[in-house]
């Protein structure tokens, strides 16, 4: 299971190679897949947009399917992702600050630097393009500065700059030079792997992992979609989870399902704390409502009772809550997705709506504000929490350079209420699954920890062991690599790119005490993570 260093595993077809006539026209006007990654890098640069909402509109307004869709996906996401790499190039290229160089020219070096070290387009080609865009998109004015820094860049390799750039520096520097990550993120991830069981030597093949292209994982809803038409176009069964494939990148509206909402675009990781929420022991249901004819169907330690109420108190945009859904209707249970941003409640409403109205309702609350006003409501629930994101920079090229160390200590208060929360909001021997897109330990084990220092009775389930049930595969998602696979590790789960091919989810399961054990998990507000 366990991916090699660069993640080419993943990619299938081992280091990329992209010809100059991958994009449609070559010559001296530039291309139009070279302006779609040019404008997507403006739009990111100067607006703060995300690069995975602008670039599919760029691709169709300039009208690229195919292999030129897939040249200008590679040229905007890997200069975003290799951004920290290649400007710390430029600067050795350029004889003055590189920030003092105009942001339009910057990205359009960029660009070029990319072609050149990273998609091995030949250097020609790499250099008449960059100008030829810079000439159509920005004026005629740069072109000589741009041919003549690019050519620069040109007289070495990228392991020559690389070796260059490392010299004499630390190791998180380097790391971070080497990975394109900022000093503080490297310095994070050798802490996450430590604190989540697992070896730091790991950090190069975590950070390789994150500037991988990630696979398309699909998950068919249970009961309700199937993967047929996907298995017929070539998609690949998830070794993972159940009912879940992967499959190239493309336009993927082609098929019925996805257009249904039946087939979800679903990062494996995320479909696996789903199905592990679903599937954890709840303690004493009750059994009147579990059962109105009187045979109770859950007992101490079993999984889902008839008649269950679950609850994901953070659903936007909806990917978990829908197969949460789905789980539900098959199991007899009904779900509340809660979501109090109103364009992400209309976005869960979207994923939901595959799945039939008796299985779910939407709410629109403050996630700190449940467990007061719905006290011991839920059998099971799910806080998602607002993280750092730090999880899955594969999947969000530009997210590195946006994110600081501040995010990260100011979303602690929140995430440790809304599991406060959804403690309070879930009965006696009822599950809660405290989950998050980022290993950073203040976002993980700091926040369960501290949580259940102040909420006595509270239990915290063996974790990778639920997961290994719900899975395909064992995770060994409690760490412990390599020969100490057998020692016990924590009982939080940690997925990782470099060793799943997931993104970093995190998942705590908590049983709340029997109704004579429990101490009011009363929301507060917050004290310094
Ligand atoms: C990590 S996302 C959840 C992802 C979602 N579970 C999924 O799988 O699609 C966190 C969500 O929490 C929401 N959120 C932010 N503050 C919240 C609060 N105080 N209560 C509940 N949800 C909140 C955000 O708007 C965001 O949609």
């Amino acid at each position: 299971m366990r991916r090699n260093a660069q993640g080419r595993e993943r990619n299938r077809g081992g280091e990329r190679h992209f010809s100059s006539s991958a994009p449609a026209r070559r010559g001296r006007s530039s291309d139009p897949a070279r302006l779609a990654a040019f404008e997507t890098l403006r739009a990111v640069s100067a607006d703060d947009a995300y690069a995975n909402l602008v670039l599919p509109a760029r691709l169709r307004r300039h009208g690229l399917t195919g292999r030129d869709a897939g040249f200008a996906t590679e040229l905007a996401y890997g200069s975003l992702r290799s951004m920290g790499t290649w400007d710390a190039i430029l600067a050795r290229c350029v004889d003055r600050p590189l920030d003092t160089v105009d942001p339009p020219v910057r990205d359009a070096l960029r660009l070029g630097v990319h072609q050149l070290l990273a998609m091995r387009v030949p250097p020609h080609a790499a250099l008449d393009q960059t100008v030829a865009l810079a000439r159509e998109a920005i004026g005629a004015g740069p072109s000589g500065f741009i041919n003549a820094v690019l050519r620069r860049v040109s007289e070495r390799s990228l392991d020559d700059w690389l070796d260059e750039l490392t010299t004499g520096v630390d190791d998180t520097t380097a790391a971070g030079l080497r990975y394109s990550h900022p000093t503080w993120v490297v310095r994070a991830m050798r802490q996450a792997l430590v604190a989540h069981g697992r070896d730091a030597g790991e950090l190069t093949d975590l950070l390789a992992a994150d500037n991988a292209a990630p696979v398309v994982n699909l998950v068919a809803l249970p009961g309700l979609g199937d993967l047929a038409e996907e298995f017929a176009a070539g998609a690949e069964p998830g070794e993972l989870a159940v009912g879940s494939a992967t499959i190239a990148a493309g336009d993927l509206s082609r098929f019925a399902g996805v257009q249904d909402g039946t087939v979800r675009i679903q990062d494996t990781g995320s479909q696996l704390v789903a199905r592990a929420l679903a599937a954890a022991p709840v303690d004493g249901a009750d059994a009147d409502r579990a059962n109105p004819d009187g045979a109770s169907t859950a007992s101490s330690g079993t999984a889902t009772a008839d008649g269950e109420r679950w609850l994901d108190g953070c659903a936007g945009p909806g990917g978990k809550a829908a197969l949460l859904a789905a789980l539900a209707l098959q199991q007899g249970a009904t779900v509340t997705a809660n979501e109090p941003a109103p364009h992400r409640a209309d976005l869960v409403r979207r994923a939901l709506a595959a799945v039939p109205e008796t299985a779910w309702r939407i709410t629109e609350r403050d996630g700190r504000a449940i467990g007061g006003d719905e006290p011991a409501g839920y059998d099971r629930v799910l806080v998602d929490v607002p993280c750092s994101g730090l999880g899955a920079l594969r999947r969000r090229p530009e997210a590195r350079w946006r994110r600081s160390p501040a995010d990260v200590a100011q979303l602690g208060a929140l995430q440790r209420d809304l599991l406060r929360s959804a403690i309070a909001a879930t009965r006696p021997g009822g599950v809660v699954a405290y989950a998050t897109c980022s290993p950073h330990p203040a976002e993980t084990v700091a926040v369960v920890d501290d949580v259940l220092r102040r909420t006595p009775g509270v239990e915290l389930l063996d974790t990778p062991a639920v997961l290994d049930a719900a899975a395909l595969t064992p995770l060994h998602a409690g760490g412990t690599a390599g020969s100490d696979r057998d020692a016990p590790g924590p009982r939080t789960a940690q997925l990782w790119p470099h060793v799943h091919g997931t993104d970093a989810m995190f998942l705590a399961l908590l049983r709340v005490p029997a109704a004579a054990d429990q101490t009011p998990a009363t929301p507060t507000t917050t004290e310094a993570p």
